[in-house]
């Protein structure tokens, strides 16, 4: 099974970029820009990596992004980043970031955007990893602040394809970024967002209908509310799942009591993702494989799962069906 989890071709459409920071990279970039981190070795770091809930996470995790300063910076996380998909067969990857992360220590827009788009069309020719963009914005700020963002993006349109919200969910309801992401769409882009990790089912209700967003990031809540499962199966909205993500931060107390398969069995259409994986304990292979073993998935199942991922992938219809067709080959081969 682990080998056919290693060889499955997918593709991850829940990632945040700042989450794949692994600590031997974070010392090298530290110390070439000379910064300080509170952590003597990558032992440290890995003890520090334990949290209740995702505050605890966000906390560490802003601070693991302040080291990253330079164009060279964004680019060499992104790329290390890709070159880890194209080793898991990971064949397309759908990358959040979160200018604000940045823009807020006084990093320019531009050197972000441009580390990262650099680093994922070097990775598209070398590697054969495709990817696109999705710029984030981060909901325990102001409406304000977003549309700083908004505008601070518009000139560079043509690299991205999609707006998310992130960082802390309680208290920090959809509803407060409506008109934001109204413009959001007026420019062209795609939206998307967290909804239902650790807020409630009414989060995602108002993630669906007062921002029409078109994929749910998490959504484990959505199944407290059935009327609420129908609606989001008769719109078509997949839902990116991240098991390792969600034991880490207490979320599910253990994957043997994940609801992906009760998610499945309900209709929905679920993909396995690994959100931050340095911080959570493992890519996107070791979420496949982990929640494969505690829920007794068969290979039709994460056959489905990985069909998933490219079916609600952001790609155009063409390539979608390259990526199916190459999908298939490979079940009919392997099961
Ligand atoms: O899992 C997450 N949830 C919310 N915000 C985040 N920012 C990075 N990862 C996450
Ligand atoms: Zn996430």
């Amino acid at each position: 099974m682990k080998v056919f989890v290693e060889n499955l071709p997918k593709a991850e459409l829940h990632l945040h970029i700042e989450g794949t920071f692994e600590p031997e990279l974070m010392f090298k970039i530290a110390q070439r820009n000379n910064i300080n981190i509170p952590y003597s070795s990558v032992k440290e770091i890995e003890a520090a990596y334990k949290f209740n809930c995702l505050q605890d996470f966000l906390n560490i995790y802003f601070e693991g992004a302040g080291v990253l300063i330079t164009e060279q910076d964004f680019y060499d996380l992104t790329y290390s980043y890709l070159q880890k998909c194209a080793s898991q067969n990971v064949r397309h990857t759908e990358i959040m970031f979160d200018p604000q992360t940045h823009t807020e220590r006084g990093i320019k827009f531009e050197t972000v955007i441009n580390g990262i788009s650099k680093a994922c069309e070097d990775a598209e020719d070398k590697l054969g990893v495709s990817s696109l963009l999705i710029m984030s914005y981060l909901r325990h700020l102001s409406e304000e602040e977003a549309f700083k963002t908004l505008q601070q993006s518009l000139k560079y349109k043509n690299k991205i394809t999609a707006i998310g919200l992130d960082s802390s969910e309680k208290g920090n309801p959809p509803s407060k970024f409506k008109s934001v992401f109204e413009a959001s769409v007026k420019e062209g882009y795609i939206p998307l967002a967290h909804a239902g990790e650790e807020g409630s089912s009414d989060y995602v209700w108002e993630a669906i209908d007062i921002l029409g967003i078109k994929r749910i990031d998490h959504g484990n809540n959505a199944l407290q509310d059935e009327n609420l499962v129908k609606e989001i199966i008769a719109r078509d909205i997949a839902l990116t799942v991240c098991p390792l993500s969600n034991t880490a931060l207490q979320v599910v107390d253990n994957l043997k009591n994940h609801p992906l398969k009760k998610m499945m069995n309900a209709g929905l259409k679920v993909t396995v993702n690994s959100d931050d994986p340095a911080y959570f304990g493992g890519q996107i292979n070791k979420n496949y494989f982990e929640i494969q073993q505690a829920l007794n998935l068969t290979k039709y199942d994460l056959y489905q799962l990985a069909k998933n991922s490219f079916k609600y992938s952001l790609l155009n219809d063409l390539q979608k069906q390259q990526y199916l067709n190459e999908l298939e080959v490979y079940y009919l081969n392997n099961n």
